[in-house]
């Protein structure tokens, strides 16, 4: 299976951002990709007074990208969107994935919320304006297991080792919109420990530069096989990178080092 991570530059014009983001699909199916991947919010990185009306999970966002998986063949994984969430105040952060005819396979809410205050760095209080998500979600992909996480939900590893464990994932996606300060330091890092420790390929799709109003964020999308090797890095411009899944490695690598069957706890 290959697979290909897109990285995008969202911003405030909803149609522009899912234009881009079906140019990059377009990207992905010729170069072969079975399964492509969008960054966290692709319908709008801008300021919330602008943001437009949340959509239901069979909205017109849905409708677009199921339209994209038919038309290419592809599965598409949607990154994330504004859902309707459980009150006025509140949306839910929500990926969507569509098989190869456009059905929609699985529907994911980010569960841990971005909520940091770096003094002169990074204020975002996700809470107040998105409702957490509270149930993990694995879905098959040709056959192959694919678990569901979004941007901060990487810096919980229980997440990821249920995913793996109970859901029995061998492959899991991270759209991100993970912030420049801390993506530096951080983002590789949290994506290669989650490879390593859950024996699992990581296919990370980040937004790339400036959003408004102020934001800017990290890119370097990249996809990483379970040994936590990175097979391939985005440029830090709008584009795919892809990869070929390899599950005999996987295997392999479970069997010769098998840290997920020495557990104790
Ligand atoms: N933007 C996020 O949700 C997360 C992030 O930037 C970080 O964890 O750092």
């Amino acid at each position: 299976m290959r697979v290909a991570v897109c990285q995008l530059n969202a911003r405030d014009d909803r149609a522009a951002n899912l234009a881009a983001a079906r140019d990059l699909l377009g990207r992905a199916a010729s170069a072969g990709a079975d399964l492509a991947v969008l960054p966290e919010y692709v319908d709008y990185l801008g300021r919330s007074a602008g943001l437009p009306k949340p959509e239901p999970v069979d909205g017109e966002f849905a409708e677009f990208f199921s339209a994209a998986a038919r038309e290419l063949g592809i599965w598409v994984h949607a990154g994330s969107f504004h859902e309707v969430g459980p009150d006025d105040a509140r949306t839910y952060n929500t990926s969507l994935v569509f098989d190869r005819s456009g059905e929609l396979a699985a529907t994911y809410r980010k569960i841990h919320l971005y909520d940091v205050e770096i003094p002169g760095r990074v204020s975002y209080q996700e809470s107040r304006s998105v409702a957490p998500g509270d149930t993990t979600v694995v879905t098959d992909v040709d056959g192959v297991r694919l678990g569901l996480s979004i941007c901060y939900d990487l810096r919980f590893p229980e997440l990821y080792r249920r995913l793996a464990v109970e859901g029995e994932a061998r492959m899991i996606v991270v759209p991100a919109a993970f912030m420049m300060h801390t993506g530096r330091d951080h983002w590789e890092v949290l994506l290669r420990a989650r490879a390593i420790e859950n024996q699992c390929y990581v296919l990370a799709a980040g937004q790339i530069g400036d959003h408004e109003p102020g934001r800017t964020c990290f890119g370097r999308s990249m996809i990483i096989d379970p040994w936590g090797t990175v097979l391939a890095q985005a440029p830090d411009t709008v584009g795919i990178v892809t990869a070929d899944i390899d599950l005999g490695r996987l295997e392999e690598i479970r069997s010769e080092l098998p840290s997920l069957a020495n557990r104790r706890l």
